[in-house]
């Protein structure tokens, strides 16, 4: 098994201490502009996570930490006259801060977590420069963290899926966007597929265009064209004719993560469900790739995960560039699909259930259901 992989140079998040300074990549401009924009403040930090410029479980969850560090981090920075008078005044302020870049996106677990990792810290400490310095040392903690654990999920997941396949090279789906620009780099799904890729076992990967947002069509294919991994665009309607199809060799679907229950359900981009039924209708292995940051052990089953319902037009509307024929400038441009007055309904997200899960992977390890029974157990995984 391969351990030492190269890393991907496409990073969404880059963040320096010193000078104190945050940028993320507005991934709503991708693939065809790569413009980073700056957060200095809390509100920023917050719209570029609502806007979606910055998205995926483990990319907001560290954004939204080091938003929170970068703040405090420029607030405290005029020493003659600062600007958090007492700890009282600091702790309300950290307390109300993190619960507003909660309310940006509801279903990821990662961005909750960040929040409730920055708060203990904070509720712990009295003195004013030691709560700011914890933060801003955990929020990077998590940027480092995320990269070494996806690189665990990468190759625990290439092995697993390896072990029940003896084939030189196998291919692969998925869906939506899992990689470098959904975390701190490499990936998780897509992670996976680098390891195989690296281990020169994968044939090829087959990507949804992930309608509405089109994650896959945008920013999958993005990363892997930049990494130059064999793979094929495809409209999420035609995974069960390519499963139907032994020719392609497909062994494993592999999928990220919004959140995972107690009992293994997990929230992901709508169409994951989809692509379980059919993946276990074709007999071939579901797999489910997240750092165990996305596992929410205080929720039992799916039923208890929030959908995010977002806009009308993500749907009515699709989104892409033109050029300007006459001085070459790349436009972004919307074009209408129905006609007006048609009815909308656009979650986010789904929940597929633990049942037509065949593993979920984590930097900790692969976890798989108890012989004849349905339901992952991972309270006694992660303890
Ligand atoms: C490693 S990213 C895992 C999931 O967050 C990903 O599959 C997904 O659903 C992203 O949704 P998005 O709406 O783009 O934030």
């Amino acid at each position: 098994m391969t351990s030492e992989t190269p890393i991907s140079s496409l990073s969404a998040i880059v963040y320096t201490r010193s000078p104190p300074s945050l940028k993320v990549l507005n991934q709503l401009l991708l693939p065809h502009k790569t413009i980073y924009e700056t957060v200095s403040n809390i509100k920023e930090g917050y719209e570029q996570i609502k806007e979606m410029k910055v998205r995926g479980a483990p990319a907001i969850g560290i954004v939204a930490a080091l938003t929170m560090a970068i703040d405090l981090l420029l607030q405290n920075s005029n020493k003659t006259n600062p600007i958090f008078k007492d700890q009282e005044s600091l702790k309300r302020y950290i307390k109300t801060s993190l619960e507003y870049l909660k309310t940006s996106r509801p279903t990821a677990v990662n961005l909750f977590r960040a929040s409730d990792i920055l708060w203990n810290i904070t509720e712990k400490e009295t003195d004013i420069n030691m709560i700011i310095e914890k933060i801003v040392k955990e929020a990077e903690r998590m940027l480092i963290d995320d990269v070494q654990d996806n690189k665990n999920i990468g190759n625990f997941g290439a092995e697993f899926i390896l072990k029940e396949n003896q084939d030189k090279k196998i291919g692969v789906v998925t869906h939506c966007n899992t990689g470098s620009l959904a975390t701190a780099g490499y990936g998780t799904a897509l992670g996976i597929i680098r390891s195989l890729y690296f281990q020169n076992r994968l044939s090829n990967a087959y990507f949804t265009e992930t309608r509405p947002y089109n994650q896959g069509a945008r920013l999958t294919a993005y990363e892997l064209i930049h990494d130059k991994i064999p793979s094929t665009l495809i409209c999420d309607s035609m995974v069960s004719a390519l499963l139907s199809l032994s020719e392609n060799n497909i062994k494993a679907v592999i999928v990220g993560a919004d959140r995972v229950a107690s009992n293994g359900d997990t929230a992901n981009k709508i169409g994951t469900y989809q692509l379980a039924i059919t993946a276990e209708y074709h007999n071939i292995m579901f797999i489910v790739a997240a750092p165990s940051t996305s596992i929410d052990l205080n929720i039992k089953s799916g039923k208890e995960i929030i959908i995010e319902e977002r806009a009308e037009d993500e749907v009515t509307y699709v989104t892409g560039i033109v050029k300007n024929y006459n001085d070459g400038e790349l436009k972004s441009t919307k074009v209408r699909l129905p006609p007006e007055g048609v009815k909308v309904w656009n979650p986010s997200f789904d929940v597929t259930p633990a049942k037509l899960i065949t593993a979920i992977i984590t930097e900790k390890g692969v976890i798989t259901k108890k012989d004849g029974t349905n339901e992952f157990n991972l309270f006694d995984f992660l303890k």
